[in-house]
């Protein structure tokens, strides 16, 4: 295996490599190379918001364009290196503009408004210059050689690199990761998701107008179907998928050999050019969906077995869950992550009141007019027939949904209206009915993020220590560098509680988080809960296991068609006549 050293400095001596090819190279292999440079420059581009969010946009063509008019319009107003950042600028202004508004919608929806985005651009720059130039094109004279776009680009290629390269390695790499594999989930773990995704797009879309205003005086003359062609939307995303995205380098990987075959392609065949185009594109999807890079003697892979062959046997808990628990005497890290302690028999002041709360879908009414309020401290149960509303509840409490009516205060603050992240970062946090992890991420990746955009930690490092911490507190240790997809399902669970936790949350909402386990894991998780009760943590259970309710909760709350119909301690409530009538009568199992 390559050591750490000479794999950093491998890019860097391509990099050299190559800006030595036009003092040996003639003008073909010049031009060659300016092709080569400028796609795997728009592909990294690309691929540093496409590859961790899983966010295919196709308008590649409209920040190049961006960047090529730029220079056609102004070239001789304004030195050309102002015209550089003044392009970047532009563009990403123009991307903040689309994210704010595109990003919140997601998948082939996404694909489609950025493509149709591009071709908006083409067909205002076109009424643009028949209207008001009264041309269809524009000439870019300047005295720029080939030589000197190539070496640009070569910088160009190189910032990319490093921009790749650093953010893979800081907290916004790991919150684009997390986006891709789960947003809702990342959003509970405090990312701001919005803010994110929009920043890196404003960037990459600023590379890859700094790409088109490098390549402009090429060209010579310069009219929109050339700047805004949508090839230059689809042959980064081709790249990119050929070279693979697990690397933010990948997309080199693929420049090269798709260059050097589509401009022989176009030479012989210019009218099927884009028939070939398309037919690769399926083929790489179908034949290598993870590109060259996937089909490496596999570091990744070679590193997941290592990590399988450490990991304890699967089927049931490794060690139990309360046992692997701190007492109350835990170490100072451990209390601060568990939140506050001591309040276990004082159960003092209201943390979370819910007033009036009301939410509607279409027709259906799923929480009318409920109010309850959660003392500091205990854990309190919500309990009630399939669809009486109890995991609405939890998604208004923790911002996933908004009320129609009503408001929740916590710590003395309202909180309604307030988004998720926002939410997670006051000290609310949640697991979820269907466990919702990251399951390409390793267990460390998923409970770093919590502790670092929560504000608990110094610097990633430090978030990473917390997070093996408070992995190895819940008795996963020999599962820190795992997949979580390779996780069982008890194990899956204890690991979006270790997420939950990482946040240090004052309240901790827990839906059915029980469920599903056998009757050994379900004792060991119950006592989980004990002993997070028993370090003063605040908890609202959901839960359809009354022998749980009766044995965890203080105080519980019973919803029928999203009313509260009953409201006390278990043992009272689970005997009211009217509990019985709507719910224990069919259900309960203790
Ligand atoms: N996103 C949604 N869109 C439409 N309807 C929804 C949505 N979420 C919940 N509902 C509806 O609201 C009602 C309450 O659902 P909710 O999931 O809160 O019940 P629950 O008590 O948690 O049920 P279960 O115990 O089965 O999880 C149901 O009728 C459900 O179909």
């Amino acid at each position: 295996m390559m050591r750490p050293i000479a794999r950093t400095a491998t890019l860097p001596a391509l990099l050299l490599v190559a800006a030595l090819v036009p003092l040996a190279g003639n003008d073909f292999h010049i031009a060659l190379g300016i092709s080569i440079l400028m796609y795997a420059t728009l592909a990294i581009a690309w691929g540093l918001f496409a590859g961790p969010t899983k966010y295919i946009g196709l308008a590649t063509a409209a920040f190049f364009g961006v960047g090529a008019y730029t220079v056609g319009l102004l070239y001789e107003k304004v030195p050309m290196l102002a015209l550089y950042p003044l392009a970047a600028v532009i563009a990403a202004l123009l991307a903040l503009i689309v994210g704010l508004t595109t990003l919140r919608i997601q998948g082939m929806y996404f694909t489609i408004f950025t493509f149709g985005l591009a071709e908006l651009i083409r067909q205002l720059m076109t009424w643009y210059q028949r209207n008001v130039t009264g041309s269809v094109g524009l000439y870019i004279i300047t005295d720029i050689t080939a030589r000197q776009i190539y070496w640009a680009l070569t910088v160009l290629l190189g910032l990319t690199l490093l921009a790749g390269w650093l953010l893979a390695r800081s907290r916004y790499g790991l919150a684009l990761l997390m986006i891709g594999e789960d947003e809702v989930a990342a959003r509970h773990s405090g990312v701001r998701t919005t803010a994110v995704k929009v920043l890196t797009l404003a960037g990459t879309s600023a590379i890859m107008a700094v790409t088109g205003a490098i390549v402009a005086p090429r060209w010579t003359y310069l009219d929109p179907n050339i700047a805004f062609n949508p090839t230059l939307s689809f042959m980064p995303a081709v790249i990119a998928l050929l070279g693979g995205m697990q690397r933010f380098w990948g997309p080199l990987a693929g420049a090269i050999p798709l260059v050097i075959l589509f401009d022989q392609l176009n030479a012989r065949f210019p009218t099927a050019y884009t028939l070939i185009l398309g037919l690769l594109f399926m083929a790489i999807v179908f034949v290598i969906p993870n590109g060259i890079l996937g089909l490496l003697p596999k570091i990744e892979r070679k590193r997941m077995a290592e990590a399988r062959l450490t990991t304890p046997a699967a089927s049931t808990l490794s060690e139990p869950l309360a046992p692997a628990m701190p007492a109350r005497s835990a170490t100072p890290s451990i209390d601060g992550i568990s939140g506050p302690v001591g309040k276990l028999s004082s159960h003092g002041s209201t943390l979370l009141e819910v007033r009036s709360l009301r939410k509607t879908f279409g027709g259906i009414v799923a929480v009318d007019d409920l109010s309850f309020e959660i003392r500091e401290g205990e854990v309190f149960g919500i309990i009630g027939p399939n669809g009486s509303g109890k995991t609405t509840v939890l998604n208004l409490i923790s911002g996933l949904y908004q009320p129609d009516r009503g408001e929740i205060v916590f710590v003395g603050h309202k909180i309604t209206g307030k988004a998720p992240e926002e939410i997670a970062r006051l000290g609310i946090a949640r697991t979820f009915q269907l466990v919702r992890i990251y399951p390409a991420l390793t267990c460390l990746d998923h409970v770093t993020p919590a502790a670092l955009f929560a504000g608990h930690a110094r610097s990633l490092s430090d978030a990473r220590e917390q997070a093996r911490q408070l992995l190895e507190e819940l008795g996963m240790a020999a599962y820190v560098h795992v997949p979580a997809g390779q996780l069982n399902f008890i194990d899956q669970k204890r690991l979006e509680l270790a997420r939950a936790l990482a946040l240090r949350p004052k309240l901790l909402l827990l839906d059915e988080w029980l469920a599903g386990l056998n009757p050994s894991e379900m004792l060991i998780g119950m006592e989980l809960i004990e002993s997070l009760r028993g370090r003063g943590m605040t908890i609202v259970l959901i839960e359809h296991l009354m022998q749980a309710v009766r044995r965890l909760c203080d105080r519980c709350i019973v919803m029928s068609f999203g009313q509260k119909i009953a409201e006390g301690l278990p043992g009272e409530v689970l005997r009211d006549r009217e509990v019985v009538r709507v719910y224990l009568g069919e259900a309960d199992d203790a």
